[in-house]
């Protein structure tokens, strides 16, 4: 039977997520990966990071696509939105994000993240194959690409381009990934399928320009 909630608490709830972001000053590690590659790592880097999934998948002009493999023609299992240089981004705090990434990683990249790619991860069906975002510059230059990731968790893995052990990292609920170094070019990322039960997923990429 359902319950009703004191209104009190309702208020309570709304006004403890607020969206915002905390710094990158603490709780960030590295991960020192092979061949000049490396991860960084922040959990908890967006706070409301509920809210700001309602708000992206109501309000981002969400697309399908479609590519072909093996001679057929299949849909791309994720939904899909690219916010170019220049572009106003769909809420203020990603914005901020993008150049509280620029500030933090001025002195190590030399050039700020100018664009914002974003997939939606509808269920445990959606999913990345094994790639490098090696379209551009990343092909033979060292960049970062920044992952902030909202709704739920899923497993971001990583693996030596050609084979060697994997590692993984559960992304959600504003938690953030920093690919750097030579990782799109040496080292392959995906976000499997799974069978659990996992509610959807929104990650917004960010990178430098001329870097897909
Ligand atoms: O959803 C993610 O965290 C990864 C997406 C990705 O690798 C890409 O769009 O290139
Ligand atoms: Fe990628």
């Amino acid at each position: 039977m359902a319950m009703a909630l004191p209104a009190l608490q309702g208020s309570l709830l709304d006004t403890a997520d607020e969206i915002e972001l905390h710094g990158l000053d603490v709780r960030l590690t590295r991960t020192e990966l092979s061949r000049g590659a490396w991860v960084d790592y922040r959990p908890g880097w967006l706070g409301g990071a509920e809210q700001l999934f309602d708000a992206l998948h109501h309000d981002v002009p969400w697309y399908a696509e479609k590519r072909e493999m093996y001679e057929r023609v299949v849909d791309v299992p994720r939904l899909l939105k690219f916010y170019g240089e220049g572009e106003a981004l769909p809420h203020p705090v990603l914005t901020e994000a993008r150049d509280q990434l620029s500030t933090w990683y001025a002195a190590e990249l030399g050039e700020p993240f100018v664009s914002a790619g974003m997939c939606l991860y509808r269920d445990g069906r959606d999913s990345v194959a094994w790639h490098g975002d090696r379209i551009g510059r990343s092909k033979d230059q060292d960049t970062m690409v920044a992952i902030l990731s909202i709704g739920s968790a899923r497993s971001l893995m990583l693996r030596p381009r050609g084979g060697g052990e994997s590692l993984g990292f559960s992304l959600g609920h504003g938690d953030l990934v920093v690919m750097g170094g030579s990782c799109q070019r040496t080292w392959d990322h995906a976000i499997p399928k799974t069978n659990q039960p996992v509610g959807p997923r929104i990650s917004i990429q960010f990178r430098p320009r001329g870097v897909r």
